[in-house]
């Protein structure tokens, strides 16, 4: 089968996605990550554009290995030799050298003329090739460029021993069909030897993926990509979008590619954290919800297989979690059936039918209903309202800065009302020793969180806590403006709720 390389420009391409900047330590980084996604080549930074993404592209070079590093260069002896100097340490360097050539960008932006983009290509490509054995060459804004003149660019290019020829579509003005009979035809009229020919294709039109696809079926040998597709303006082909593609339709493309596809949910999230650049819910293989469902006659498919609305499998990315069914007003009685035995409950069929009911009552009433809603619509539907089992009467804590912290609390419940007090290594946990008292359960706390829910001084905390209680995890919460009331109520709402999923609360009240 034919290889494909993947040459990943998040560093550099990515990079100059406005409002980016990273530093040598993110850029090492995401570099590393990019090793373990198993890409060809690194094109980590423009040496010349300044010290600090010099120091980035050579530190990169230094320390990740396995792997081509490169770094872009005008066609200037100063940036050629700043690319040689920074990538030298790698393995495999590369010098990735550019001159546009469409009329446009050499009259009002060169101010050349062919003869003179001529002659400076033949004389930087020959000054690269003296100090490393990988030059790429590329035709900038090649896809508005007089096909005529290109196929003579080419040629000088690989007449002074270019290893690689990419013709960016810098501007993403082309069509598929177009950018794959650019690659057929160049084909046709240079004798390219060895030389690789590579796609790199920008997003203007939402056309990058299918530019790049439609170039490896006109036999393209390596593609230019970036993590999530950032990039200058709408940003590049997206590697993880053009590497599932070539996974699933394989029979189609008929190439492969040494990825590590299992990597590149963790890559996703690394480059987007590191640079900032938020993934949009909806993209493609990385976006939150590209393997969530929402409406019910697609929840009720996945449920009975998975590959009714699912042509990826969310393992082949790395995304071990389990597949979303979000449930919303959309949603169908199976997935909502479904979701409530994994939060723990057996109810009744008139319950479950009940319970969905109100469930779409609410979802008319609130956007985002979460697990915390349907646990308070199932407590309503056990108990009604309010009927809990325990409800805190009366908390003090005493705490200063002293590891030793004391709790007080009363605590009403179906039997009668218990006051209990205890000491802790914080007030948390005098607090909850001695509701564990006073309640007589005792619950293994996993997890505590509190957040903020409002702005300012007098905001609202919220407390959510997670307990253990016979190999089930529940969870409570509660929102307060004192965030030791918000704690307690939020660990006894968690220990009403364990109570509900023993089914007899009455019954185990001391
Ligand atoms: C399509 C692409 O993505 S190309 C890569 C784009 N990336 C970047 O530009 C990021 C890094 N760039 C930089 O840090 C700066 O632009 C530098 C350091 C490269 C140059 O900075 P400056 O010397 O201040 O020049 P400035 O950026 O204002 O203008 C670019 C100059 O390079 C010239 N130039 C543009 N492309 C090339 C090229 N491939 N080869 C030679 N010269 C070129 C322009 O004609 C202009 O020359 P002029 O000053 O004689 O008019
Ligand atoms: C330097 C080249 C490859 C580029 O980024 C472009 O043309 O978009």
């Amino acid at each position: 089968m034919r290889h494909i390389q993947i040459f990943d420009t998040t560093l550099r391409d990515g990079e100059q996605s406005p409002g980016v900047s990273l530093t040598t330590g993110e850029k090492l980084e995401i570099a590393r990550q990019l090793a373990r996604l198993r890409v060809d080549v690194i094109e980590a930074g423009y040496a010349a554009a300044s010290p600090g993404d010099f120091a980035a592209v050579q530190t990169i070079a230094r320390e990740v290995k396995g792997v081509s590093i490169c770094s872009l260069a005008r066609a200037t002896e100063n940036d050629i030799m700043r690319a040689y100097e920074a990538c030298q340490p790698s393995d495999a360097p590369r010098i990735h050298l550019f001159l546009a050539t469409s009329d446009v960008h050499m009259q009002h932006k060169l101010r050349m003329t062919r003869d003179q983009v001529l002659q400076q290509v033949d004389s930087a490509v020959r000054f690269a090739r003296a100090k490393v054995p990988y030059v790429e060459f590329s035709a900038e804004d090649s896809g508005r460029t007089d096909f005529d003149f290109l196929v003579e660019v080419v040629k000088v290019a690989v007449a002074a021993g270019a290893s690689v020829i990419n013709l960016p579509d810098t501007v993403g003005y082309l069509l598929p069909h177009e950018y794959a009979q650019r690659f057929v035809r160049l084909r046709e009229r240079v004798d390219l030897g060895n030389v690789l020919l590579s796609a790199h294709c920008h997003d203007d039109l939402g056309l990058a993926v299918a530019n790049t696809l439609a170039a490896i079926e006109a036999s393209v040998d390596q593609v230019e990509v970036t993590m999530n597709g950032i990039g200058e303006r709408a940003g590049n082909a997206s590697l993880e979008e053009v590497a599932v593609a070539l996974k699933l339709r394989q029979e189609q493309y008929k190439v492969e590619t040494r990825l590590d596809l299992s990597q590149i949910a963790r890559t996703s999230k690394l480059v987007s954290r590191l640079t900032g650049m938020v993934v949009p819910a909806n993209k493609a293989v990385v976006g939150a919800n590209a393997f969530a469902h929402e409406s019910g006659i697609h929840q009720d498919g996945v449920l009975k297989e998975r590959t009714t609305y699912e042509i990826i499998n969310p393992e082949l990315v790395g995304i071990t979690e389990n597949k979303q069914l979000v449930l919303g007003k959309h949603s169908g009685r199976h997935a909502f059936f479904k979701h409530v035995e994994e939060l723990g409950y057996t109810l009744s069929d008139q319950d479950m039918q009940d319970l969905f009911k109100r469930f779409k009552d609410l979802c008319d009433k609130k956007k985002q209903v979460t697990d915390e809603d349907i646990l308070a619509l199932i407590d309503e539907r056990l108990y009604g309202e309010g009927q809990h089992a325990f409800a805190l009467d009366y908390l003090h804590v005493s705490c200063g800065n002293q590891p030793l912290a004391t709790a007080t609390v009363r605590v009403t419940g179906p039997n009668g009302v218990f006051e209990e007090a205890a000491v802790g290594n914080g007030p948390i946990e005098a607090i909850y020793r001695a509701i564990d008292r006073a309640t007589g359960e005792e619950v293994e706390l996993t997890s505590y969180q509190i957040s903020s829910v409002t702005p300012g001084q007098d905001a609202l905390g919220e407390v959510r806590v997670q307990v253990r209680a016979n190999d089930r995890l529940v969870t409570g919460r509660h929102v307060a403006s004192d965030v030791m009331e918000a704690s307690a109520r939020a660990y006894v709402d968690a220990i009403n709720r364990v109570m509900i999923l023993r089914g007899t609360p009455a019954a185990l009240v001391k």
